[in-house]
């Protein structure tokens, strides 16, 4: 008896829903993830997955909902077949070994893509004129690490049955059941405690809630918007553009301007009246520096992102995802041809007059920036799978080569006596003649 009574019940609720068509209408708004117009409930999936439930019949007279001249079945919509296995079909869960759990927690934290994270951050450390420490700049990667990771799990958790829609991320282990959703939640809560708070108190506040920060920024209002408005895009590469800020912090760097540290422009020496050589170093701890970081990595995403999305536009639009690639291709191109166009301006002009690079990066940067306009420019004409194939392939190359030429470029940076080529007086010896004659012209 008591294993008949959920399907008594089911059958209850369904004749209950015939025999009202409005109430059936409205449940089936509000269920229905097929018609799109709107998401479930965040915990819905621990109920109901389309993925893993098979749909009974749809009855030959069944009322049906329109949407966008489409008419879809009540039926169809809410027949959700209790479970009917036996219990000998059920088997016990694996126990997690150490290994399995440490390899199911890096997959929850997308390990790659929190690797390319703490990898830009350090990007903000190298760049900073100020001097850090080893315990400093390790607790900046941890911490870092361990804030993209509680981010990259509490994604994951919401996702679940749109992931598994997508051949790309159904393999996700909470997509596979290979951990519970409780215990995704519970590693998510650990790391997204553990990380700021080492942040805050190896590192400092600023960068400690800039990564809190950007946790909420990822896990609450990207993924909420990434089934809402295509704005999700821009919400993303502001996430994608923190981290290299939150290494300029964690050196003790500006980011605001304020009456102490106003934005200070690095004029070519053409155009300054400064001597370069009498140049103060400390003068690049300016927010113009730091929004020279943040812009660089902002802009990259739509040239990396756009074209990646364009790919894969049948997923994103069968999980119901609202992306420009899905609602318009061609804006989808010029929106990554625009950033591209944008990212060539701040290294040719913003990085320098910042006081972050040498001039020379005007000029060396626009290598790397020319090949990814062309690519850009492709895809926007052909907007082809070929193209944007294209372009998101030039986008990987190009991020550690654009950092790379920042390195080489940074302002006061001496490689030869860095590297040991050159001794210290001889630099020293180096910059005296060359102020001497600066001195001279003058
Ligand atoms: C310090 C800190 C908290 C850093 C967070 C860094 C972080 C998580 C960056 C991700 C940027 C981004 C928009 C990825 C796409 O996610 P997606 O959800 O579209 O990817 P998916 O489709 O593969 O799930």
């Amino acid at each position: 008896m008591s294993r008949r009574l959920p399907l008594r019940l089911y059958q209850l609720c369904q004749l209950q829903l015939r025999q009202n068509p409005q109430l059936a209408a409205a449940s089936a708004r509000r269920l229905s993830t097929l018609t799109g117009t709107k998401a479930p409930a965040f915990t819905s999936f621990f109920f109901r997955n389309d993925q893993w439930t098979a749909f009974p019949p749809v009855p030959a007279r069944s009322p049906s909902i329109s949407f966008r001249s489409q008419s879809i079945p009540v039926a169809s919509a809410l027949s959700y077949a209790p479970h009917t296995a036996p219990l000998s079909q059920y088997k016990p869960t694996e126990a997690l070994s150490i290994p399995k759990t440490l390899r199911l927690y890096a997959e929850l934290s997308k390990s790659r893509l929190s690797i390319l994270v703490v990898l830009t951050a350090m990007s903000g450390v190298a760049m900073s004129p100020l001097p850090t420490t080893v315990p400093v700049l390790l607790s900046t990667a941890l911490g870092t690490a361990l804030c993209a990771a509680a981010a990259n799990t509490l994604n994951q958790i919401q996702e679940v049955p749109f992931d598994a829609q997508m051949s790309r991320t159904r393999n996700r282990p909470l997509v596979r059941r290979a951990i519970s959703p409780l215990h995704a939640a519970g590693f998510a809560v650990a790391t997204g405690i553990a990380g700021p708070a080492i942040l805050w108190t190896m590192v400092n506040p600023t960068t400690a809630i800039l990564g809190a920060a950007n946790i909420a920024l990822y896990a609450g209002v990207y993924t909420w918007l990434k089934r809402r408005s295509i704005a999700n895009t821009w919400v993303g590469s502001v996430v994608g553009g923190l981290p290299p800020l939150m290494g300029w912090t964690a050196c003790g760097g500006q980011w605001l301007p304020s009456f102490d540290s106003p934005m200070t422009p690095f004029l070519p020496s053409f155009l300054s009246p400064i001597d370069p050589a009498t140049l103060d170093i400390a003068l690049v701890d300016n927010p113009l520096s730091a929004l020279s970081l943040f812009m660089l990595l902002f802009c990259w995403q739509f040239p990396h992102f756009n074209p990646l999305s364009h790919l894969m536009r049948d997923s994103y639009a069968k999980a119901g995802y609202q992306m420009l690639c899905v609602t318009d291709p061609r804006r989808n191109a010029a929106v990554a041809l625009r950033y591209t166009l944008l990212l060539t301006g701040v290294c040719s002009v913003l990085t320098p007059l910042s006081g972050l690079t040498t001039w020379a990066f005007a000029l060396t940067s626009l290598v790397p920036n020319l090949i990814c306009v062309r690519a850009a420019w492709n895809f926007w004409r052909h907007t082809s799978d070929k193209q944007a194939r294209a372009l998101w392939h030039h986008c990987l190359w190009y991020l550690p080569a654009i950092l790379g030429l920042m390195m080489v470029h940074k302002q006061g940076m001496n490689w030869g006596e860095w590297l040991g080529f050159v001794k210290k007086e001889d630099a020293e010896q180096t910059k005296v003649i060359s102020s001497e004659s600066a001195a001279n012209v003058q």
